[in-house]
């Protein structure tokens, strides 16, 4: 991908500023040895050369268009260009929950046709959708073509689980997906258009206040990063993140557990993304001191068990208040 530098300021300029500590991701070959490491200790990195997409580098909206086959697609609309996961499951735990986005299917010519008629004050779209067998032959074609070899023989080397989905992210520059960790490997390949990663390792879980594991925005950090409540998030400001910014070509490595917000760069139109999500290998061997996202998946399982046991999400808070305040502290 052409180096962003060299395409001017301009780029950084357009993207948005914050006041937590920022590093750069290293950007090394597949076939450096240190990107071997890097992937092998769980630490994120770009890979510029492992073709893992080439196949599928000439996608644009009108190619997708006339091959993305008669199936319908998940689009989410957002009245502000925050997207926002959430899990519908949970919404009954959560008195007048308001749900940040909605999704609706429909046909990719249509997802096309709203797409070039977006004008200021619209609904943002953005489509993310399992590539499945519905898809024309074109596409399956280009999907085939993919680096199988290669990401195959990472998932082995790292003794990963199974390849669990691709998602097919079709989204306009400027969308973002606010901060949230998953629970799976992910190597995220960009095909058009630029994004910025913003990744946080998983002990920055005391400074991104994730929403309790029973509401619907489990996973994600109930920091608004354009306006952060220093008062109920005073550790926010202690952040570190590592930034990465990737292009058509790029494929970046995405720990399981790690912290992410993804900002679509303004300027570069449509941003075409997949990403492939793998569940994590068998659980290794505890050794102490417990590592960051072992912590993380202790507290997600204590969680789990007080709100099965109590049966009552208003329960927990002083349930756990009781069980440490006074006590622990
Ligand atoms: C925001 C959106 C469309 C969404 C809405 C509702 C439910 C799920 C999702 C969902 C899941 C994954 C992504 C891709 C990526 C972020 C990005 O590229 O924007 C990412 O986080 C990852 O690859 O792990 C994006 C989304
Ligand atoms: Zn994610």
């Amino acid at each position: 991908m052409a180096d962003l530098e060299s395409q001017g300021s301009d780029v950084k300029f357009h993207l948005k500023q914050y006041n937590f500590q920022i590093e750069n991701v290293p950007r090394l070959s597949c076939t450096d040895a240190k990107a071997e490491k890097l992937i092998s200790n769980g630490l994120p990195v770009i890979l510029t050369d492992t073709k893992l997409v080439s196949s599928a580098l000439h996608w644009d909206l009108d190619y997708l268009s006339e091959n993305m086959g008669e199936g319908d697609f998940t689009v989410f609309l957002s009245d502000t260009n925050k997207f926002m996961y959430f899990d519908d499951k949970k919404i009954e735990n959560v008195k007048d929950f308001k749900q940040p986005t909605q999704m609706i299917e429909m046909k990719f010519p249509e997802f096309v046709t709203r797409l070039r008629s977006y004008k200021e004050g619209d609904k943002r779209l953005y489509m993310q959708q399992a590539l499945n067998d519905t898809v024309g032959r074109r596409i399956v074609m280009d999907f085939l073509g993919f680096n199988w070899t290669w990401i195959t023989e990472q998932q082995k080397k790292n003794k990963w689980g199974p390849l669990t989905s691709n998602l097919l992210l079709v989204g306009m520059d400027s969308n973002i997906t606010p901060a949230h960790y998953d629970e799976q490997e992910n190597f995220f390949a960009q095909i058009k258009g630029c994004k910025r990663f913003l990744l946080f390792d998983p002990s920055n879980f005391e400074c991104l206040y994730p929403f309790p594991v029973y509401h619907p925005h489990d996973r994600q950090s109930q920091v608004d990063f354009d306006n952060p409540d220093s008062l109920r998030f005073p550790k926010f400001q202690d952040a570190k993140a590592f930034e990465a910014i990737v292009g058509p070509g790029d494929v970046l490595y995405l720990p399981m557990y790690w912290w992410h917000q993804v900002e679509s760069v303004p300027g570069h139109g449509t941003v075409i993304s997949v990403n492939f999500w793998y569940k994590a290998g068998p659980t290794e061997k505890v050794q102490y001191p417990l590592k960051a996202h072992q912590r993380v998946a202790m507290t997600r399982n204590i969680e789990k068990m007080i709100i099965q046991a109590l049966n009552d999400p208003t329960e927990v808070a002083p349930f756990m208040q009781a069980m440490v305040l006074g006590r622990y502290t």
